[in-house]
């Protein structure tokens, strides 16, 4: 169980919901994680025209709960705007807060996001935001009044996984009592276990499942190996060491001359 700003969670993956081949590819891919929160963004699916509406439903039905987010936001107001959107639509103040600085890296504006967080939380939101792994922006982000975390550990759609561990170690050691999620560049399931065995408290994502040759398969994949993570970093893992230690003991042995 994973407490996130009050509610017990039960699964320790979060699901984005984009970029699936169909509707039932979607859903069959939820069902086979076992996530209990999706993530949607309000943005992507009501661009160009598109029928929002419909998808959203589908979402809705899912049985899961929904987190929105802000996803294409590039400024405080915003983000914002967007949020209070979400609220109105999908009935939660659940947010993930997400404000894009960079176009090639689509690394958060830091400054823009803690801006964000202060006026949401201020607002009542529960806000999850998605943030690099820096130890200033994240003590920032919990003085705004956020009760979550969610560094990057590599750039969205990146599938690259943990580009720098040291940081998400850090990121642990410094915060050991705030929900840690990693959000963004996980391209494999030994990735996933990876951070878990960092001591993060759950994953978010999106392309390593949607992109799938098997979505739904790759999903349960996912769910497997974050559970495995998870185990390793409760029973204790060993400190890596350079020099070799025998694994049979020599105090007894026989002595023959
Ligand atoms: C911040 C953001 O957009 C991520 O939540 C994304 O949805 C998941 O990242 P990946 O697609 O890299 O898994």
């Amino acid at each position: 169980m994973i407490s996130l700003y009050g509610s017990e969670i039960g699964s320790r993956l979060l699901l984005g919901t984009a970029r699936y081949p169909s509707p039932a590819v979607l859903e069959q891919s939820v069902r086979r994680s076992g996530t209990e929160i999706v993530t949607v963004s309000l943005r992507r699916e009501t661009a160009g025209g598109k029928a929002g509406g419909a998808f959203f439903e589908m979402i809705k039905s899912l049985g899961v709960r929904v987190l929105p987010n802000t996803a294409g936001c590039h400024s405080a107001s915003e983000a914002v705007l967007t949020a209070r959107m979400a609220r109105e639509l999908f009935d939660t103040d659940w947010i993930k807060l997400e404000v894009i600085g960079h176009h090639d890296t689509l690394q958060p504006d830091v400054f823009a996001l803690v801006e964000a967080a202060r006026i949401l939380c201020a607002d009542g939101f529960k806000v999850f935001p998605y943030t690099t792994d820096d130890l200033v922006v994240a003590e920032r982000l919990l003085e705004a009044g956020c009760q979550v975390l969610m560094p990057w550990c590599a750039p969205i759609g990146s599938a690259i996984g943990p580009v720098n561990i040291m940081a998400l170690k850090a990121m642990r050691a410094h915060f050991p009592d705030v929900p840690l999620i990693v959000d963004a560049g996980i391209g494999r399931p030994s990735h996933a276990a990876m951070v878990m065995e960092l001591g993060y408290d759950a994953v978010l994502l999106n392309t390593a499942v949607a992109g799938a040759g098997d979505p739904a398969a790759m999903a349960e994949a996912f769910a497997k190996a974050i559970d495995a993570g998870r185990g390793a970093w409760l029973a204790g893992l060993l400190e890596p060491r350079d020099l070799a230690v025998p694994s049979t003991p020599v105090i007894g042995k026989a002595v023959f001359s």
